[in-house]
């Protein structure tokens, strides 16, 4: 397919995702379906195409006066990769499957394209119902947080303490041009391409060894926060497919006891072979028999730590799921916000007498962060929060500049503040 072919087909596919509000990947999917001719770099362009279209969906919506699927993928064009007008008119010449030629209007939106005078979501791309969430976030830095929430995001990976050093990685993968990340001592990262996508890291010997995980450092840094120590009991209470169990194996030198269960079963199936690669050799796996089963009952008020890695809308992760973005709704953000007082309190269950809660989620919402920490404190009077500045200080390495992103009850990170996913923590103790 030629360049202008590929713009037409992600006008073709963006059609289908805005007007039957569907997921990205589906309607990708069935479009590669029924067009057999394209070839994977094609799929891949088209994708890239639409996913950046979405990042950038209001801003271009309002600069180019049209929220038509057309409109969004020229502004994207236009705004996010800097083509200059005449190279877009070049590209819609309406042959060979290229997109129609540029109307008069169009051609004067695209010379004079710019969202300056838009209202503050329009400008940092985040739905409008959003926005007053975001301003008690991040304040007068709440457009320029929605703006890096926008752009696209690098790939990052994690060394498995168990098995390897972050050099012997970056050596045995420097034909992908690995740069060390900024703050956490087992993180390498890839930029992505110009097509917006990252090297694929899962096709490499170092991965199937054990060597390495995908994980963001934002993930990471949460993970080492956290608090886990050798020899301790620690439950990963919302273990899903296993990416911070695993990361916690590690941390604990494969020494003392570790419980990976979640709510849904069927998100614990890929732990096992994750494990078995990984040599994390203390992990315990334990699936609920049904709703209401407490798979963890016989070590209920002994953890020394408990892990909530709490469902959550995933706003910290819009970079990559730009389209998850505009299909949130204020009925999901509410039954999250139920979710996540309902696995607090089971975590409080749990955790032993002078323990830690670390509580986390990957939102940049102070509904699913801070008040959900207040609405706990309230609930709970044998909890208190420790100190965002004692939870730095406990850490392994220094990460005393993290201090800055301190919220009342914990840590805020996020695209623009540390270059990673937008992601929460905060760590509770249980009283004696
Ligand atoms: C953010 S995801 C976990 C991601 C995972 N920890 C990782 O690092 O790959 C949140 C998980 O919480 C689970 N969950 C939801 N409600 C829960 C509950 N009440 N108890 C335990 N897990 C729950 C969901 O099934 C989901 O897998």
């Amino acid at each position: 397919m030629t360049p202008a072919a590929r713009i037409n087909a992600a006008i073709e596919v963006l059609q289908d995702i805005v007007e039957r509000r569907r997921p990205a990947a589906d309607a990708l999917k069935d479009w590669g379906l029924s067009r057999r001719f394209a070839g994977s770099k094609d799929r891949a362009a088209v994708a890239s195409l639409i996913y950046d279209a979405l990042r950038r969906k209001a801003s271009s919506a309002y600069a180019m006066a049209s929220e038509e699927p057309r409109a969004l993928v020229l502004g994207m064009l236009r705004g996010l990769r800097g083509l200059a007008r005449d190279e877009i008119a070049a590209l819609c010449s309406g042959e060979n499957h290229a997109p129609a030629p540029l109307s008069a209007d169009e051609t004067a939106l695209l010379t004079a394209f710019s969202d300056d005078d838009a209202p503050g979501w329009v400008r940092a791309d985040v739905p409008e119902w959003l926005w007053p969430s975001f301003e008690r976030a991040f304040g007068a830095m709440a457009v320029e947080e929605g703006q890096a929430l926008a752009a696209r995001a690098p790939v990052d990976l994690r060394v498995n303490r168990l098995k390897a050093s972050r050099e012997a990685v970056a050596k045995d993968l420097a034909h992908l041009q690995p740069e060390e990340s900024a703050w956490s001592p087992d993180a390498l990262r890839f930029q992505p391409g110009h097509d917006g996508r990252g090297p694929s890291l899962q096709t490499e010997p170092g991965f199937f060894a054990g060597a390495f995980e995908i994980q963001d450092e934002g993930s990471q840094l949460v993970t080492l926060l956290a608090g886990a120590r050798p020899g301790d009991t620690v439950i990963d209470l919302c273990a899903g497919a296993g990416g911070k169990t695993l990361a916690l194996a590690a941390l604990m030198a494969n020494r003392g006891n570790l419980y990976a269960t979640d709510l849904d079963s069927r998100r614990l199936a890929p732990l096992h072979d994750r494990l078995a690669r990984s040599g994390a050799a203390i992990v315990d796996i334990r699936i609920p028999r049904s709703r209401g089963h407490e798979p963890l009952a016989d070590v209920a008020g002994q953890a020394d730590l408990v892990l909530v890695d709490a469902p959550c809308t995933g706003s910290g992760t819009w970079r990559r799921n730009p389209d998850a973005k505009w299909r949130v709704r204020p009925g999901a953000l509410a039954e999250r916000v139920k979710d996540q007082a309902e696995v607090l309190a089971r975590a409080a269950r749990l955790v032993k007498p002078g323990g830690r809660i670390a509580y986390v989620t990957c939102s940049m919402l102070p509904e699913e962060n801070d008040e959900a920490i207040r609405a706990f404190l309230g609930r709970h009077s044998g909890f208190s929060t420790v100190a965002p500045i004692d939870v730095l200080a406990g850490a392994e390495s220094d990460f005393s500049l993290l201090a800055r992103f301190a919220t009342e009850f914990g840590l805020q990170l996020s695209p623009r503040r540390t270059g990673t996913d937008g992601f929460y923590l905060a760590c509770l103790r249980r009283g004696d």
